[in-house]
């Protein structure tokens, strides 16, 4: 399980994206797929057939026409004693994620392969364990009244094993018999019977209550909110909040399960982006609501090399944003045709688009330009943090199609390969188009230097017509598809991260020529890690121009701007840069601006 680790650092704050995007269950409350009772596959019984236990715990096959077991009739040791496999693929992922400091979205694909679930059982471990670690923050707040001891005093695996029956009896649609009795057998399985019994009384005390009641108890709203709004919790928490002074951000918190500080950011990024004041709130808590959600798995076909038919004859559907993407709600999207080559990537479609972005650029007059931007060489491109190798993949294809070449740029040797991994979809030789024509003299489309992207080699300097700083960053933006990373980070991260983000962004100034572009991406909206730096990066930088990165988007994707109007501002940027949100545009909240090099050189402190 080594390899499965965090690599811990700021470099690795994202990881890879596609993994965590794998399965789509239709388990969570609201949702009209998905029946994973106790009496069917999660009752422990692999073959389908339903069973009971007689008295002394054995198991009696009573056919398809019993009813469904109440979990009140028998006591712990006369039921069921073994896990079935979906929910130990799922505790087994939560104990990896709380004892080795794993990552849920590297563990997991593991797990559901160790205990061959099929597509159903692989979808409900997914939203069992993802939902288990987002909710987190709610299911230990309502674990905390059931228990009569401090939280952080239970061994972890029964926390974590508590935290998935929570997960399941508040927030999924199983009936509570079955999550009950199935958390239960799961831990006499794996802990032993002791914590058993234990976990039966916390649980059953947590039945007691239905969701919105818990919710009114650990985390009552202002007496304001519940008589200004009236209707369902939701209904009164989206009208209460700090603008009406009547939730104070530790009970959202709790309700919504992001730690305050975080709330805190988003706020503030929304606040920075012209939210109006008597809307930031409801806009606040659709976002918190939104990286609650199981994303849909995004996909790209690379330009020139993938083949979105295929996929959508699969049952994909068009992306209705960025160019040559789809969007997949069946399962493993790991099957599909063109994923296993390559050629057809899972990618959040926030990615695809500043990537897309990026290349559209006109570069100015410089080195090796003419006044028009056009060049008498060969474009150059850098992607300077590179690893895994999403957007270096996508980077390299275009740049194959335009006769450029891109140097792929990773530190961390294990990500090196996984950007090489990345790339060998794509064709190291040039596009040859219709003519078909020869390209031996033309650039490799692609190459990977692994190495800190802060100490660049001489040769680098003034070199590139388009350089990529996709940043190490707290990832706040894909809280979504991260679920544990929420609870890891701390804001003691951001000073650290941001002073590196400002190293990098140096160092991609001096790698531009004269003319060329540079894109800053984060998969974070902390204004720290973006407007901020941004205007940072311009003071310390005279000779680099803000663009207008909203309209570079939106040429991109002309959907934005009408994705955007939701939040009842106009537009999704401030100041020339430009911010994605998952409430509304169904991306990871990306961070994105674009700058360009003039002729004039930086002035020497
Ligand atoms: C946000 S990820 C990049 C994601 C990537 N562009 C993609 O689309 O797959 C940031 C990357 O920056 C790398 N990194 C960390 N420190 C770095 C440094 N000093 N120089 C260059 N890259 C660095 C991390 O290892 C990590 O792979």
């Amino acid at each position: 399980m080594t390899a499965e680790r965090r690599g811990g650092g700021p470099g690795d704050s994202r990881g890879s994206k596609s993994q965590g995007q794998k399965q789509q269950g239709g388990y969570q409350r609201g949702s009209q797929s998905g029946n994973h009772g106790g009496n069917g596959n999660h009752g422990g019984n692999q073959s389908g057939r339903q069973e009971r236990r007689d008295e002394k715990g054995h198991t009696r096959n009573r056919g398809t026409s019993g009813g469904p077991r109440q979990f009140s009739a028998a006591a712990p040791s006369k039921r069921k004693r073994q896990a079935d496999p979906a929910r130990l693929a799922a505790f087994e992922t939560l104990t990896a994620v709380s004892r080795d400091d794993a990552y849920a979205n590297l563990v997991l694909p593991g797990r559901i392969a160790a205990h061959r679930l099929d597509q159903r059982d692989a979808g409900f471990a997914t939203e069992l364990a993802y939902g288990a670690l987002r909710g987190q923050g709610l299911y230990d707040a309502v674990l905390a009244a059931c228990v009569d001891r401090p939280l952080a005093q239970l061994d972890r695996p029964v926390l974590d094993a508590l935290r998935l029956g929570a997960h399941q009896l508040l927030n999924m649609r199983v009936p509570a018999h079955a999550a009950l009795d199935s958390t239960v057998a799961l831990v006499r399985d794996q802990i032993g019977a002791g914590p058993s019994g234990f976990v039966n009384a916390v649980l059953r005390k947590v039945t007691a209550k239905d969701r919105d009641t818990w919710l009114d108890q650990v985390a009552p709203l202002g007496p304001g909110a519940s008589a200004s709004a009236g209707g369902s919790a939701r209904d009164r928490d989206r009208a209460s909040g700090s603008d009406t002074g009547a939730a104070p951000d530790e009970v959202l918190a709790i309700r919504h399960s992001h730690p305050v500080w975080i709330i805190r950011a988003l706020r503030q990024s929304l606040a920075n982006h012209g939210r109006p004041a008597d809307r930031l709130h409801a806009e606040l808590v659709a976002l918190l609501e939104a990286d609650n959600a199981a994303p849909v798995v995004n996909l790209v076909a690379l330009p020139g090399l993938g083949d979105l038919g295929p996929v959508l004859e699969a049952g994909a559907e068009s992306g209705p944003l960025a160019p040559g993407s789809a969007l997949y709600h069946g399962g493993d999207a790991g099957r599909l045709p063109g994923v296993k080559e390559g050629t057809v990537r899972i990618q959040d479609v926030g990615s695809q688009l500043t990537a897309h972005a990026l290349t559209r650029v006109p570069l100015g007059g410089g080195a090796g330009r003419d006044g028009a931007g056009h060049g008498t060489e060969p474009e150059r491109w850098l992607d300077l943090c590179a690893g895994p190798g999403g957007k270096a993949a996508l980077l390299a294809a275009l740049a194959r199609q335009r006769g450029a070449s891109l140097l792929a740029n990773e530190p961390a040797e294990h990500r090196v390969r996984l950007v090489e991994r990345a790339l060998e979809a794509v064709p190291r030789h040039p596009d040859s188009g219709d003519s078909g024509d020869s390209q031996d003299n033309a650039p490799s489309a692609w190459s990977v230097r692994c190495g800190d992207g802060r100490e660049l080699d001489p040769e680098h300097t003034a070199s590139f017509d388009r350089v990529l700083v996709d940043a190490p960053c707290t990832g706040l933006g894909a809280l979504r598809r991260r679920p544990e990373s929420r609870w890891r980070r701390q804001p003691s991260d951001l000073g650290p991260l941001t002073e590196l983000q400002r190293q990098l962004l140096d160092s991609a100034v001096d790698a531009l020529r004269p003319g060329g572009v540079l894109g800053y991406v984060t998969c974070s909206p902390h204004p720290a890690e973006t407007v901020f730096q941004v205007q940072d990066a311009l003071k310390r930088h005279p000779e680099m121009e803000l663009l207008d990165t909203t309209s570079y988007l939106s040429e991109v994707a002309p959907g934005l701007s009408e994705a955007s109007g939701a939040s009842g501002h106009p537009g999704f940027g401030t100041g020339g840069t430009t911010q994605l949100w998952p409430h509304l545009h169904s991306t990871d909240a990306m961070f994105m601006a674009l700058f360009r090099k003039s002729g004039i050189r930086k002035t020497e402190d």
